[in-house]
Protein backbone atom coordinates (compact mmCIF):
# COMPACT_ATOMS: atom_id res chain seq x y z
CA UNK A 1 0.00 0.00 0.00
CA UNK A 2 1.27 3.64 -0.78
CA UNK A 3 2.38 5.94 2.16
CA UNK A 4 0.04 8.10 3.04
CA UNK A 5 1.48 11.57 3.00
CA UNK A 6 0.46 14.93 5.09
CA UNK A 7 1.53 18.48 4.93
CA UNK A 8 1.03 22.04 6.05
CA UNK A 9 -0.20 23.34 2.29
CA UNK A 10 -1.43 27.30 3.56
CA UNK A 11 1.20 29.60 4.30
CA UNK A 12 4.00 30.38 6.88
CA UNK A 13 1.91 30.02 10.66
CA UNK A 14 0.77 32.66 12.34
CA UNK A 15 -1.77 33.32 10.16
CA UNK A 16 -6.13 33.32 10.58
CA UNK A 17 -6.24 30.07 8.58
CA UNK A 18 -4.31 27.28 7.41
CA UNK A 19 -4.95 23.68 5.51
CA UNK A 20 -3.76 20.68 6.06
CA UNK A 21 -3.83 17.98 3.49
CA UNK A 22 -3.74 14.36 3.58
CA UNK A 23 -3.76 12.29 0.65
CA UNK A 24 -3.92 8.40 0.60
CA UNK A 25 -5.28 5.35 1.45
CA UNK A 26 -5.33 6.08 4.91
CA UNK A 27 -6.73 9.56 4.73
CA UNK A 28 -10.32 7.97 5.33
CA UNK A 29 -8.76 6.64 8.63
CA UNK A 30 -6.86 9.85 9.57
CA UNK A 31 -10.36 11.68 9.56
CA UNK A 32 -11.86 9.15 11.25
CA UNK A 33 -9.34 8.95 13.92
CA UNK A 34 -9.70 13.06 14.58
CA UNK A 35 -13.01 13.72 13.93
CA UNK A 36 -15.03 10.31 14.97
CA UNK A 37 -16.55 9.63 11.75
CA UNK A 38 -15.80 10.46 7.71
CA UNK A 39 -17.93 13.61 7.03
CA UNK A 40 -20.25 13.83 3.54
CA UNK A 41 -17.72 14.05 0.52
CA UNK A 42 -17.00 17.69 -0.79
CA UNK A 43 -19.07 19.60 1.69
CA UNK A 44 -17.77 21.58 4.24
CA UNK A 45 -17.76 20.28 7.58
CA UNK A 46 -17.78 21.78 10.99
CA UNK A 47 -16.34 19.42 13.41
CA UNK A 48 -14.06 19.28 16.46
CA UNK A 49 -10.90 17.43 15.69
CA UNK A 50 -9.35 15.23 19.24
CA UNK A 51 -6.01 13.89 19.77
CA UNK A 52 -6.84 10.18 19.03
CA UNK A 53 -5.50 8.57 21.72
CA UNK A 54 -6.78 11.02 24.71
CA UNK A 55 -9.85 12.70 23.26
CA UNK A 56 -8.53 15.93 24.02
CA UNK A 57 -9.80 18.88 21.65
CA UNK A 58 -7.15 19.91 19.45
CA UNK A 59 -9.37 22.71 17.49
CA UNK A 60 -12.65 23.67 15.65
CA UNK A 61 -12.26 22.89 12.17
CA UNK A 62 -13.25 22.95 8.64
CA UNK A 63 -13.29 19.51 7.14
CA UNK A 64 -13.55 18.36 3.59
CA UNK A 65 -13.37 14.85 2.64
CA UNK A 66 -12.80 14.24 -0.84
CA UNK A 67 -12.67 10.08 -1.69
CA UNK A 68 -10.98 8.69 -4.53
CA UNK A 69 -10.47 9.34 -8.11
CA UNK A 70 -12.20 12.77 -7.80
CA UNK A 71 -9.89 14.47 -5.60
CA UNK A 72 -6.76 16.28 -6.78
CA UNK A 73 -4.51 13.48 -6.25
CA UNK A 74 -6.35 10.92 -7.29
CA UNK A 75 -6.23 9.34 -4.22
CA UNK A 76 -8.36 10.03 -1.06
CA UNK A 77 -7.48 13.36 0.08
CA UNK A 78 -9.18 15.40 3.43
CA UNK A 79 -8.38 19.18 3.80
CA UNK A 80 -8.53 20.51 7.27
CA UNK A 81 -9.05 24.46 7.84
CA UNK A 82 -7.81 24.82 11.69
CA UNK A 83 -6.88 28.07 13.43
CA UNK A 84 -3.13 29.20 11.96
CA UNK A 85 -1.44 29.39 15.19
CA UNK A 86 1.59 27.26 15.10
CA UNK A 87 0.76 25.45 18.36
CA UNK A 88 -2.32 24.28 16.96
CA UNK A 89 -0.80 23.09 13.31
CA UNK A 90 2.12 21.07 15.30
CA UNK A 91 -0.78 19.07 17.32
CA UNK A 92 -2.59 18.75 14.15
CA UNK A 93 0.63 17.16 12.52
CA UNK A 94 1.80 15.32 15.38
CA UNK A 95 -1.32 13.53 15.38
CA UNK A 96 -1.81 12.40 11.77
CA UNK A 97 1.78 11.32 12.56
CA UNK A 98 0.32 8.58 15.01
CA UNK A 99 -2.28 7.37 12.07
CA UNK A 100 -0.80 3.99 10.41
CA UNK A 101 0.81 4.74 7.30
CA UNK A 102 1.20 8.33 7.62
CA UNK A 103 3.83 10.29 6.99
CA UNK A 104 5.09 14.10 6.37
CA UNK A 105 5.01 14.91 2.45
CA UNK A 106 7.94 15.63 0.42
CA UNK A 107 8.11 19.08 -1.56
CA UNK A 108 5.58 18.69 -4.37
CA UNK A 109 4.58 15.49 -3.48
CA UNK A 110 1.09 16.34 -3.92
CA UNK A 111 1.10 17.03 -7.51
CA UNK A 112 3.77 14.12 -7.50
CA UNK A 113 0.63 11.93 -7.12
CA UNK A 114 -1.64 13.87 -9.34
CA UNK A 115 0.63 13.27 -12.14
CA UNK A 116 1.49 9.63 -11.28
CA UNK A 117 -2.54 9.40 -11.32
CA UNK A 118 -2.84 10.46 -14.64
CA UNK A 119 -4.52 13.81 -13.13
CA UNK A 120 -2.11 16.09 -14.62
CA UNK A 121 0.35 15.99 -17.78
CA UNK A 122 3.93 17.74 -16.96
CA UNK A 123 2.82 20.95 -18.87
CA UNK A 124 0.05 20.90 -16.19
CA UNK A 125 2.22 20.65 -13.22
CA UNK A 126 4.62 23.10 -14.62
CA UNK A 127 1.61 25.48 -15.31
CA UNK A 128 0.74 24.89 -11.02
CA UNK A 129 4.37 25.66 -10.48
CA UNK A 130 4.25 28.28 -12.63
CA UNK A 131 0.90 30.17 -11.10
CA UNK A 132 2.13 29.79 -7.71
CA UNK A 133 5.12 31.37 -8.66
CA UNK A 134 3.33 34.15 -11.02
CA UNK A 135 4.44 37.75 -9.87
CA UNK A 136 2.37 39.65 -12.34
CA UNK A 137 -0.70 39.39 -14.07
CA UNK A 138 0.51 38.63 -17.31
CA UNK A 139 2.66 35.61 -15.69
CA UNK A 140 -0.77 34.62 -13.68
CA UNK A 141 -2.79 34.62 -17.28
CA UNK A 142 -0.14 32.68 -19.17
CA UNK A 143 0.29 30.00 -16.12
CA UNK A 144 -3.30 29.47 -15.34
CA UNK A 145 -3.31 28.76 -19.67
CA UNK A 146 -0.93 26.13 -19.32
CA UNK A 147 -2.71 24.65 -15.97
CA UNK A 148 -5.86 24.52 -18.10
CA UNK A 149 -3.62 22.24 -21.24
CA UNK A 150 -2.87 24.95 -23.52
CA UNK A 151 0.21 23.38 -24.80
CA UNK A 152 -0.49 19.89 -22.87
CA UNK A 153 -3.80 19.06 -24.73
CA UNK A 154 -2.27 19.80 -28.34
CA UNK A 155 0.65 18.38 -28.36
CA UNK A 156 -0.97 15.19 -27.23
CA UNK A 157 -3.97 15.62 -30.41
CA UNK A 158 -0.88 16.11 -32.06
CA UNK A 159 1.11 12.79 -30.73
CA UNK A 160 -2.04 10.44 -31.42
CA UNK A 161 -2.23 11.91 -34.71
CA UNK A 162 1.53 10.87 -35.21
CA UNK A 163 0.53 7.69 -33.89
CA UNK A 164 -2.28 7.61 -36.24
CA UNK A 165 0.13 8.11 -39.38
CA UNK A 166 2.51 5.62 -38.16
CA UNK A 167 -0.31 2.67 -37.80
CA UNK A 168 -0.48 3.17 -41.44
CA UNK A 169 2.50 2.83 -42.85
CA UNK A 170 2.64 -0.13 -39.97
CA UNK A 171 -0.36 -1.64 -41.49
CA UNK A 172 1.35 -1.44 -45.14
CA UNK A 173 4.55 -3.37 -43.84
CA UNK A 174 2.61 -5.95 -41.70
CA UNK A 175 0.44 -6.66 -44.72
CA UNK A 176 2.16 -6.51 -47.55
CA UNK A 177 1.69 -9.37 -48.69
CA UNK A 178 -2.03 -9.46 -48.46
CA UNK A 179 -3.64 -8.62 -51.51
CA UNK A 180 -6.41 -6.50 -50.27
CA UNK A 181 -4.72 -3.83 -48.49
CA UNK A 182 -3.88 -0.76 -50.08
CA UNK A 183 0.14 -0.86 -51.24
CA UNK A 184 0.39 2.76 -51.13
CA UNK A 185 0.01 3.98 -47.30
CA UNK A 186 3.41 5.88 -47.16
CA UNK A 187 2.28 8.49 -48.79
CA UNK A 188 -0.86 9.58 -46.45
CA UNK A 189 1.26 8.90 -43.50
CA UNK A 190 3.74 11.36 -44.82
CA UNK A 191 0.99 13.99 -45.57
CA UNK A 192 0.19 14.12 -42.34
CA UNK A 193 3.03 14.72 -40.69
CA UNK A 194 3.87 17.46 -43.06
CA UNK A 195 0.62 18.97 -42.12
CA UNK A 196 1.42 18.14 -38.26
CA UNK A 197 4.99 19.71 -39.30
CA UNK A 198 3.43 22.86 -40.04
CA UNK A 199 1.68 23.68 -37.09
CA UNK A 200 4.82 22.70 -34.68
CA UNK A 201 6.60 25.14 -36.43
CA UNK A 202 4.02 28.13 -36.58
CA UNK A 203 3.90 27.18 -32.73
CA UNK A 204 7.61 27.90 -32.32
CA UNK A 205 7.92 30.91 -34.60
CA UNK A 206 6.52 33.45 -31.66
CA UNK A 207 9.48 35.24 -30.70
CA UNK A 208 10.31 33.50 -27.07
CA UNK A 209 7.73 35.52 -25.96
CA UNK A 210 6.12 32.49 -23.29
CA UNK A 211 9.75 31.93 -22.20
CA UNK A 212 10.16 35.85 -22.01
CA UNK A 213 6.95 36.23 -19.61
CA UNK A 214 8.00 33.19 -17.17
CA UNK A 215 11.31 34.60 -16.47
CA UNK A 216 10.55 38.70 -17.15
CA UNK A 217 12.07 40.74 -19.40
CA UNK A 218 16.10 41.37 -18.65
CA UNK A 219 16.77 45.06 -19.51
CA UNK A 220 20.49 45.96 -19.13
CA UNK A 221 22.06 49.45 -18.12
CA UNK A 222 25.47 49.46 -19.54
CA UNK A 223 28.22 52.62 -20.52
CA UNK A 224 30.96 53.99 -19.30
CA UNK A 225 32.19 54.94 -15.46
CA UNK A 226 30.42 57.79 -14.32
CA UNK A 227 27.43 57.93 -17.13
CA UNK A 228 24.92 58.04 -14.67
CA UNK A 229 23.69 53.85 -14.88
CA UNK A 230 23.00 54.31 -10.80
CA UNK A 231 21.22 57.35 -10.24
CA UNK A 232 19.09 56.62 -13.40
CA UNK A 233 18.63 53.04 -11.89
CA UNK A 234 17.34 54.45 -8.68
CA UNK A 235 15.26 57.26 -10.26
CA UNK A 236 13.65 54.73 -12.54
CA UNK A 237 12.74 52.44 -9.56
CA UNK A 238 12.30 55.55 -7.41
CA UNK A 239 14.29 54.14 -4.27
CA UNK A 240 18.06 54.12 -3.73
CA UNK A 241 18.49 50.32 -5.18
CA UNK A 242 22.15 51.13 -6.02
CA UNK A 243 25.34 53.13 -4.75
CA UNK A 244 25.95 56.57 -6.24
CA UNK A 245 29.23 58.60 -5.85
CA UNK A 246 31.75 60.63 -8.17
CA UNK A 247 33.69 58.58 -8.38
CA UNK A 248 34.16 56.42 -11.53
CA UNK A 249 34.01 52.80 -11.13
CA UNK A 250 31.63 52.80 -8.05
CA UNK A 251 29.26 50.01 -8.97
CA UNK A 252 31.08 46.00 -9.26
CA UNK A 253 28.06 43.69 -8.48
CA UNK A 254 25.35 43.63 -11.00
CA UNK A 255 22.03 44.82 -9.39
CA UNK A 256 18.71 43.90 -10.00
CA UNK A 257 15.81 45.41 -9.57
CA UNK A 258 12.07 43.39 -10.23
CA UNK A 259 9.25 45.97 -12.05
CA UNK A 260 5.90 45.45 -13.02
CA UNK A 261 5.04 47.37 -15.60
CA UNK A 262 1.70 47.33 -16.60
CA UNK A 263 1.41 43.28 -16.10
CA UNK A 264 4.36 42.61 -17.88
CA UNK A 265 7.72 41.33 -15.75
CA UNK A 266 10.81 43.60 -15.89
CA UNK A 267 14.56 43.21 -14.20
CA UNK A 268 16.28 46.12 -15.08
CA UNK A 269 20.08 45.53 -14.26
CA UNK A 270 22.73 48.28 -13.39
CA UNK A 271 26.09 47.28 -14.38
CA UNK A 272 29.68 47.99 -13.45
CA UNK A 273 31.02 50.87 -15.97
CA UNK A 274 32.68 49.55 -18.94
CA UNK A 275 36.22 50.24 -18.71
CA UNK A 276 40.01 49.18 -18.86
CA UNK A 277 41.56 48.79 -15.46
CA UNK A 278 44.41 47.36 -13.15
CA UNK A 279 41.83 46.83 -10.09
CA UNK A 280 41.34 43.10 -10.45
CA UNK A 281 37.53 43.64 -8.49
CA UNK A 282 36.50 46.73 -10.52
CA UNK A 283 37.87 44.36 -13.67
CA UNK A 284 35.71 41.39 -12.76
CA UNK A 285 32.57 43.73 -11.89
CA UNK A 286 33.08 45.28 -16.08
CA UNK A 287 33.58 41.33 -17.24
CA UNK A 288 29.99 40.83 -15.53
CA UNK A 289 28.90 43.61 -16.93
CA UNK A 290 29.54 42.42 -20.28
CA UNK A 291 28.46 39.21 -19.46
CA UNK A 292 24.99 40.91 -18.38
CA UNK A 293 24.73 43.62 -21.36
CA UNK A 294 25.21 40.60 -23.83
CA UNK A 295 22.65 38.52 -22.28
CA UNK A 296 19.74 41.09 -21.71
CA UNK A 297 17.03 41.46 -23.72
CA UNK A 298 17.01 45.09 -23.92
CA UNK A 299 20.28 46.93 -23.61
CA UNK A 300 20.33 50.69 -22.61
CA UNK A 301 23.44 52.18 -23.14
CA UNK A 302 23.96 55.17 -21.56
CA UNK A 303 26.38 58.18 -22.53
CA UNK A 304 26.42 61.46 -20.05
CA UNK A 305 25.06 64.08 -22.26
CA UNK A 306 28.27 66.41 -22.01
CA UNK A 307 30.93 64.26 -23.67
CA UNK A 308 30.12 65.46 -27.26
CA UNK A 309 30.20 62.14 -29.30
CA UNK A 310 28.69 60.24 -27.06
CA UNK A 311 30.21 56.84 -26.05
CA UNK A 312 30.92 54.16 -28.66
CA UNK A 313 28.88 50.91 -27.84
CA UNK A 314 31.63 48.05 -27.55
CA UNK A 315 31.95 45.42 -29.98
CA UNK A 316 29.52 42.06 -29.27
CA UNK A 317 26.86 44.19 -27.52
CA UNK A 318 24.90 45.38 -31.17
CA UNK A 319 21.40 43.72 -30.19
CA UNK A 320 18.56 45.59 -29.31
CA UNK A 321 19.86 48.98 -28.14
CA UNK A 322 18.35 51.42 -26.73
CA UNK A 323 20.75 54.78 -26.57
CA UNK A 324 20.46 57.07 -23.35
CA UNK A 325 21.45 60.38 -22.90
CA UNK A 326 21.71 61.29 -19.49
CA UNK A 327 22.77 64.53 -16.84
CA UNK A 328 20.28 66.52 -19.10
CA UNK A 329 20.06 69.29 -16.65
CA UNK A 330 23.78 70.27 -17.38
CA UNK A 331 23.48 71.06 -20.68
CA UNK A 332 23.06 74.12 -22.81
CA UNK A 333 20.65 74.53 -25.41
CA UNK A 334 23.15 74.14 -28.72
CA UNK A 335 23.88 70.58 -27.17
CA UNK A 336 20.49 69.38 -26.08
CA UNK A 337 19.17 70.79 -29.36
CA UNK A 338 22.21 68.78 -31.28
CA UNK A 339 20.79 65.57 -28.77
CA UNK A 340 16.98 65.62 -29.37
CA UNK A 341 17.47 65.33 -33.31
CA UNK A 342 19.32 61.65 -32.75
CA UNK A 343 17.70 58.88 -31.91
CA UNK A 344 18.20 58.95 -28.22
CA UNK A 345 16.21 59.41 -24.82
CA UNK A 346 17.04 62.59 -23.13
CA UNK A 347 17.03 62.15 -19.51
CA UNK A 348 17.93 63.49 -16.29
CA UNK A 349 18.33 61.64 -12.95
CA UNK A 350 18.26 64.80 -10.95
CA UNK A 351 15.80 66.71 -12.59
CA UNK A 352 13.53 63.37 -13.79
CA UNK A 353 13.20 64.86 -17.08
CA UNK A 354 12.75 62.11 -20.19
CA UNK A 355 12.00 59.40 -17.01
CA UNK A 356 8.45 59.00 -17.63
CA UNK A 357 8.27 58.20 -20.98
CA UNK A 358 11.61 56.32 -21.11
CA UNK A 359 9.34 53.97 -18.50
CA UNK A 360 6.41 54.22 -20.95
CA UNK A 361 8.67 53.21 -24.08
CA UNK A 362 9.46 50.36 -21.81
CA UNK A 363 6.11 49.53 -20.87
CA UNK A 364 5.14 48.78 -24.64
CA UNK A 365 8.44 47.22 -25.29
CA UNK A 366 7.30 44.61 -22.50
CA UNK A 367 3.94 44.11 -24.46
CA UNK A 368 5.43 43.58 -27.31
CA UNK A 369 8.42 41.29 -26.84
CA UNK A 370 6.31 39.17 -24.17
CA UNK A 371 2.89 40.10 -23.04
CA UNK A 372 0.75 41.36 -26.07
CA UNK A 373 -2.11 38.42 -27.89
CA UNK A 374 -3.09 35.09 -27.28
CA UNK A 375 -1.08 33.60 -23.83
CA UNK A 376 1.94 31.34 -25.77
CA UNK A 377 2.09 27.88 -25.87
CA UNK A 378 5.89 27.53 -25.07
CA UNK A 379 6.66 28.61 -21.79
CA UNK A 380 9.96 26.72 -20.97
CA UNK A 381 13.10 25.64 -23.08
CA UNK A 382 12.01 21.99 -22.25
CA UNK A 383 8.86 22.47 -24.15
CA UNK A 384 10.93 24.35 -27.39
CA UNK A 385 13.21 21.85 -27.29
CA UNK A 386 10.84 18.52 -27.49
CA UNK A 387 9.04 20.33 -30.21
CA UNK A 388 12.00 21.27 -32.04
CA UNK A 389 12.93 17.34 -32.03
CA UNK A 390 9.36 16.53 -33.02
CA UNK A 391 10.01 18.79 -36.38
CA UNK A 392 13.62 17.35 -36.75
CA UNK A 393 12.02 14.20 -36.45
CA UNK A 394 9.60 14.70 -38.71
CA UNK A 395 11.90 16.04 -41.04
CA UNK A 396 13.92 12.65 -41.00
CA UNK A 397 10.67 11.07 -41.68
CA UNK A 398 9.66 13.17 -44.83
CA UNK A 399 13.49 12.81 -46.57
CA UNK A 400 13.21 9.14 -46.18
CA UNK A 401 10.24 9.18 -48.60
CA UNK A 402 11.03 6.80 -51.53
CA UNK A 403 13.12 4.71 -49.35
CA UNK A 404 12.54 1.63 -47.13
CA UNK A 405 9.05 1.60 -45.12
CA UNK A 406 10.66 0.71 -42.02
CA UNK A 407 12.66 4.09 -41.77
CA UNK A 408 9.20 6.45 -42.01
CA UNK A 409 8.09 4.50 -39.68
CA UNK A 410 11.08 4.63 -37.01
CA UNK A 411 10.99 8.33 -37.37
CA UNK A 412 7.44 9.45 -36.59
CA UNK A 413 7.69 7.00 -33.68
CA UNK A 414 10.59 9.40 -32.68
CA UNK A 415 8.68 12.13 -33.31
CA UNK A 416 5.73 11.04 -31.08
CA UNK A 417 7.95 10.21 -28.43
CA UNK A 418 9.26 13.25 -28.14
CA UNK A 419 5.81 14.69 -27.77
CA UNK A 420 5.19 12.09 -25.57
CA UNK A 421 8.01 13.63 -23.37
CA UNK A 422 6.73 16.79 -23.52
CA UNK A 423 3.29 15.77 -22.18
CA UNK A 424 5.29 13.37 -19.70
CA UNK A 425 3.77 10.06 -21.16
CA UNK A 426 7.25 8.30 -21.70
CA UNK A 427 10.64 7.84 -20.18
CA UNK A 428 10.38 11.61 -18.18
CA UNK A 429 12.33 10.27 -15.17
CA UNK A 430 15.26 12.50 -15.53
CA UNK A 431 13.05 15.35 -16.15
CA UNK A 432 11.03 15.02 -12.91
CA UNK A 433 13.09 15.94 -10.50
CA UNK A 434 13.66 18.95 -11.68
CA UNK A 435 10.34 19.77 -12.18
CA UNK A 436 9.06 18.79 -8.88
CA UNK A 437 12.20 20.54 -7.34
CA UNK A 438 10.12 23.96 -7.94
CA UNK A 439 7.43 22.83 -5.54
CA UNK A 440 7.08 23.71 -1.67
CA UNK A 441 6.00 21.33 0.63
CA UNK A 442 2.71 20.77 0.90
CA UNK A 443 1.79 21.43 -2.80
N1 LIG B 1 23.74 66.81 -12.68
C1 LIG B 1 23.53 65.51 -12.76
N2 LIG B 1 24.42 64.65 -12.24
C2 LIG B 1 24.18 63.34 -12.33
C3 LIG B 1 23.04 62.85 -12.96
N3 LIG B 1 23.09 61.50 -12.90
C4 LIG B 1 24.21 61.18 -12.28
N4 LIG B 1 24.89 62.27 -11.91
C5 LIG B 1 26.16 62.31 -11.20
O1 LIG B 1 27.12 61.57 -11.92
C6 LIG B 1 28.01 60.88 -11.03
C7 LIG B 1 28.01 59.41 -11.37
O2 LIG B 1 26.73 58.87 -11.14
P1 LIG B 1 26.51 57.33 -10.98
O3 LIG B 1 25.05 57.11 -11.00
O4 LIG B 1 27.28 56.78 -9.84
O5 LIG B 1 27.15 56.81 -12.32
P2 LIG B 1 27.43 55.31 -12.79
O6 LIG B 1 27.33 55.29 -14.25
O7 LIG B 1 26.57 54.38 -12.03
O8 LIG B 1 28.94 55.13 -12.34
P3 LIG B 1 29.79 53.79 -12.13
O9 LIG B 1 28.96 52.83 -11.33
O10 LIG B 1 30.96 54.25 -11.38
O11 LIG B 1 30.13 53.28 -13.47
C8 LIG B 1 27.48 61.17 -9.63
O12 LIG B 1 28.23 62.21 -9.08
C9 LIG B 1 26.05 61.60 -9.86
O13 LIG B 1 25.59 62.50 -8.86
C10 LIG B 1 22.11 63.78 -13.52
O14 LIG B 1 21.07 63.44 -14.10
N5 LIG B 1 22.41 65.10 -13.38
K1 LIG C 1 30.11 56.52 -10.12
MG1 LIG D 1 27.01 52.77 -10.87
Amino acid sequence: MADTIFALSSGRPPAAIAVVRVSGPQAGEAVRRLVGRVPEARRATLATLREPATGEPIDQALVLWFPGSASETGDDTVEFQVHGGRAVIAAVLAALGRVPGCRPAEAGEFTRRAFDNGRLDLTRVEGLADLIGADTEAQRRQALAQLGGLLGDKAEAWRQRLIGAQALIEAGIDFSDEADVPGELVGPALAEAAALRAEIVAVLADGRRGERLRDGLVVALAGPPNAGKSSLLNRMVRREAAIVSALPGTTRDAIEVHLDLGGQPVTLVDTAGLRETDDPVEREGVRRARDRAAAADLLLWLQDGAEPDGAVLPDGLAGRVWRVVTKADLLDEATRTRWAGTDTHLTSARTGEGIAALMEALEQAAATLIGAGDPALVTRARHRAALEETVAALDRAAAGAGGPEEIVAEELRLAGRALGRLVGRVDVEDVLDVIFRDFCIGK
